[in-house]
């Protein structure tokens, strides 16, 4: 089925007159032959939000359109290289590079020019020194920098590495977060080196982890990588941007750059102390904890960092009261447990869900309960868009949006085809780490997989060793482990069964023990309302706390509300600028002023 995404409001029906700015009322398309009123423009239309919604309450009609320009990026991947720029490089951009200590031979390798380029930050032409980024000799993006270090890459080109070409086949290599400190490397001798094309933004709460889409351009010429020197900045944002790196590209093979005192990248160093200095420095560039034993040496940068901006909250899904008991931090491993069809699984897709639409995360999904995966795909897509499964509630253009929302965010396992033991499931969660950036795998449930004992090992110590295997996996490879399980037998009261905690799971007190964060999905038999326990929090309280929270359980959709709030039934609308740039932030209902409406 091929629908297309709005992306102009002929392709809705829509007609704005040309001047209009800000919110205008029209006639609704969808109802406007209908109505004994002609003369009603029921259609208020936010024209810089690009979303619509009909105020004559029968019709109701409400939408977004898409950018076309993230579309064509996320969906079909076309990318238009830009022309090759003619060979010029003024006098004043030689001498700057030149200032900077990059000889005339390193600027000619590197084929930098210069000229005039209109910028967006200062809506004018500037003079821009050109960074031209290859791929096999062929120009595949440009990134121009005025004087006043404002940057921007070309139109509609596909973001990959700068100096690309110089890793091809190579088992070792340099990673720096700019062009310039690519080119101080190669000054100083070092020549297997690239450059990310976008720096690295400032991470923020709330914000999602670097999205590294060049990496994912550029995968295949890390797969034989052996070791890989990351040297991005030495601020906050150069650190976070490591992190990642790592993460994706593997901490066992990737070491990090320390400057000296007073500099901060590597052409501070090459100006600063010289070009042998920048070789030493790469040379002795340290590795990332993995395990071991470590003194606040190996870690004093990310620890002043704490100090100064304290122990972070994680990312809150957006339910007031529960917002309050847990929030969801990478690297934390989380034990999901309740009595059968009290809703585990329904709880953690509405979970994962909403991780996705506000924060952008990430999931690998192992359900034995979910096959075949495409019936989960299909449970997430109704979650995600607040409708029931149904072709007469969700229209084409919702049903292409909630597809294009789960494809870009779930990675989902085939239970038939893999081994179902600890370690090869996490296996393959390392490769998904590596190669699509996952932020969260959930297994669900437990008691599938297969219990391969050692010689001489019960069961409990079996249970102990798989749980240390996935609280390792989670802190190296900084992802959020959920693991679905079941309680033994619950013996049941007057008022019901016993709530489950975390000492009641089948096999093992380890499942307490050894797990960060418990948290117990039940149905109150009473009132037949869902309330989520919160059982314990290893990061108490800045990841959460103690508690219990009451929803509601929508069946046709698999949406969870807090018991006072209303379910929301409008398609997600907005376009959330507050940083993660998808634009979808789930559950939030388009708003206009109610004193507009004119009916
Ligand atoms: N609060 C609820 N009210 C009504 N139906 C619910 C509720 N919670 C979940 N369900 C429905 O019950 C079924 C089982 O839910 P789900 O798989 O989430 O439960 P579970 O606790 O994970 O069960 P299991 O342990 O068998 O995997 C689903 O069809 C779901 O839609």
């Amino acid at each position: 089925m091929q629908e297309k995404l709005p992306t102009e409001w002929a392709d809705v029906g829509i007609t704005v007159p040309g001047h209009a700015k800000g919110q205008v009322k029209v006639f609704c398309p969808q109802c406007h032959d209908q109505r004994r009123n002609k003369t009603d423009k029921s259609l208020s239309v936010n024209l810089e939000e690009r979303v619509w919604q009909c105020h004559y309450p029968p019709c109701s009609w409400s939408g977004r359109l898409f950018d076309q320009e993230l579309l064509q990026q996320r969906k079909k991947r076309v990318y238009t290289p830009p022309a090759e720029p003619p060979p010029h490089l003024s006098e004043k951009s030689k001498k700057y590079l030149n200032s900077r200590s990059l000889s005339d031979n390193t600027i000619r390798r590197f084929k930098i020019t210069d000229g005039m380029e209109w910028m967006p930050q200062t809506e004018k032409e500037q003079n821009c020194i050109r960074f031209p980024y290859y791929r096999n000799e062929q120009l595949v993006n440009i990134k121009y920098r005025d004087g006043a270090k404002n940057f921007k890459m070309a139109k509609d080109a596909e973001l990959i590495f700068f100096h690309l070409d110089a890793i091809e086949g190579a088992e070792e290599c340099v990673i720096t977060e700019g062009e310039i400190d690519c080119m101080s490397a190669y000054e100083a001798g070092v020549y297997q080196v690239v450059s990310v094309p976008n720096g690295a933004s400032k991470p923020g709460a709330g914000k999602a982890a670097p999205k590294l889409e060049y990496l994912d351009n550029c995968f295949e010429y890390f797969t034989v990588m052996k070791r890989i020197v990351i040297a991005t900045d030495g601020d906050t944002a150069g650190r976070s941007l490591r992190d990642e790196l790592a993460r994706r590209l593997g901490r066992h093979r990737c070491v990090y750059v320390v400057y000296p005192e007073g500099t901060k990248d590597l052409n501070e160093v090459l100006l600063t102390h010289g070009k042998d200095r920048v070789k030493q420095v790469l040379s002795e560039a340290v590795a990332f904890p993995i395990e071991g034993v470590h003194t606040v040496t190996d870690f004093e940068a990310d620890l002043d960092q704490l100090y100064l901006e304290g122990i972070k909250r994680g990312d809150q899904i957006g339910y007031p009261d529960f917002d309050k008991l847990f929030s969801f931090k990478r690297g934390q491993f989380t034990v999901v447990t309740g009595i059968p069809n009290h809703g585990k699984s329904a709880f953690l897709n509405q979970c994962l869900v909403r991780l996705s639409s506000r924060y952008g995360w990430k999931h690998a999904i192992c359900s034995f309960e979910h096959q075949p995966v495409m019936h989960h795909a299909a449970k997430l897509i109704s979650c995600f868009l607040g409708k029931r499964f149904d072709p007469s509630t969700i229209n084409t253009t919702q049903w292409a949006w909630g597809k294009l929302f789960v494809d870009e965010h779930f990675y989902f396992f085939n239970t038939e085809d893999i081994e179902l033991t600890v370690g090869s499931l996490l296996d393959k969660a390392k490769e998904l780490v590596m190669r699509y950036g996952i932020d969260s795998f959930t297994i669900d449930p437990w008691n599938y997989i297969e219990f391969n004992l050692e010689r001489g090992e019960t069961e409990t110590m079996f249970i102990s060793r798989a749980l240390t295997l996935i609280t390792k996996f989670s802190r190296a490879y900084d992802v959020h482990v959920f693991l679905v399980a079941h309680p033994a037998k619950m013996s049941k009261t007057g008022k019901g069964f016993d709530i489950p905690n975390l000492y009641s799971i089948a096999g093992s007190a380890h499942f307490n023990n050894k797990t960060d964060n418990g948290i117990t999905v039940h149905i109150d038999e009473m009132t037949g309302n869902p309330v989520v326990y919160v059982q314990k929090v290893r990061e108490q309280p800045y990841t959460g706390v103690k508690g219990h929270s009451i929803f509601r359980f929508e069946v046709g959709t698999g949406r969870y509300a807090e018991l006072d709030t209303s379910f929301s039934d409008e398609v997600p609308l907005y376009l959330d600028r507050k940083g993660y740039d998808y634009g979808l932030l789930a559950d939030d209902p388009i708003k206009f002023p109610q004193d507009e409406i004119i009916f």
